[in-house]
């Protein structure tokens, strides 16, 4: 049995009555005790999940291995249907970036991005520039003609990171995408990612493992429970908070109500 979904258009916003709420903005997603399950209602990946993302804010999520996070973007994205509660997502969808770039080896990376601007409808004799302004925002103007062999790990993610920003959807499902990157480079891409967010005011929901890129990206960080996956707990993150000392506070602290979680779960 599949749930309502309810697609939501720029102008029309709802609230909903329960869950997280955003610290500022319109609401652009909303779930309501959502649920879902893969064919067995006893033993449901996610249940009760209800939280509320305000237009423009960054919120990373956090949780166990297989508490379901994937599962989140998946229903998030339209790729999975609900089994339980409700949902309000962007009618034109959102754009999606995985751990691995997933870029066509055949194309330049020019060409991934002009793919994705073709795929969007942009007429061809604008594509051009518009893949170029996009290479230039995630800093590879230089790259455009190489194939995507002959790109470093982290300059194949700003590749899918400019691919994912000309989809042009407001908001940005991150899955994990620097999980892959040595320390040095993910880094880079925290500063390039935080610059992109207050440059584009996209609403971006990344999920990590890591518990410092949390603090360091998000202006909210949710912990989801180990299965079933529900949020549980929440912080808003100041930017002063944002500091290494700081942050290495927070991040000790969401560490002990991580690992509480997994080991209540073992
Ligand atoms: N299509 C599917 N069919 C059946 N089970 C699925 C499907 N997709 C996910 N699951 C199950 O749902 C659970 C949650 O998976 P999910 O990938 O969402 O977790 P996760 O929190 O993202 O994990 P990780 O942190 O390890 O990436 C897992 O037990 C997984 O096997």
């Amino acid at each position: 049995m599949t749930a309502p979904v309810h697609e939501v258009t720029a102008q029309e916003v709802t609230t909903a009555s329960t869950g997280s709420q955003p610290r500022d903005g319109r609401p652009v997603v909303v779930l309501d005790k959502l649920g879902k399950d893969f064919g067995d209602p006893n033993n449901p990946v996610l249940e009760d999940v209800d939280l509320t993302i305000g237009r423009g804010e960054f919120v990373a999520l956090l949780g166990a291995s297989g508490c379901g996070k994937s599962t989140l973007l998946n229903l998030i994205a339209g790729l999975e249907q609900p089994t339980a509660g409700s949902m309000e997502i962007p009618a034109d969808g959102v754009a999606f970036m995985f751990q691995d770039a997933t870029l066509f080896p055949w194309l330049t990376a020019q060409g991934n991005i002009e793919l994705a601007l073709k795929l969007r409808g942009v007429p061809k004799e604008e594509r051009k520039e518009k893949a170029e302004e996009l290479l230039a925002l995630v800093h590879l103007q230089q790259a455009g003609k190489k194939r995507p062999h002959e790109l470093s790990g982290g300059m194949r993610q700003r590749v899918a990171l400019a691919r994912s920003l000309a989809q042009d959807k407001h908001v940005l499902l991150m899955d994990e995408p620097f999980a892959a990157l040595d320390a040095i480079t993910r880094d880079l891409l925290h500063e390039e990612l935080a610059r992109i967010w207050r440059h584009t005011g996209r609403t971006i929901i990344f999920v990590t493992h890591n518990v410092r890129e949390a603090v360091r990206l998000g202006q909210r960080v949710l912990l989801l429970s180990s299965r079933p996956g529900r949020v549980i707990r929440e912080w808003q993150v100041r930017e002063e908070q944002k500091q290494p000392e700081q942050a290495a506070l927070l991040a000790n602290e969401m560490t002990a109500a991580l690992r509480q979680e997994i080991s209540r779960h073992v």
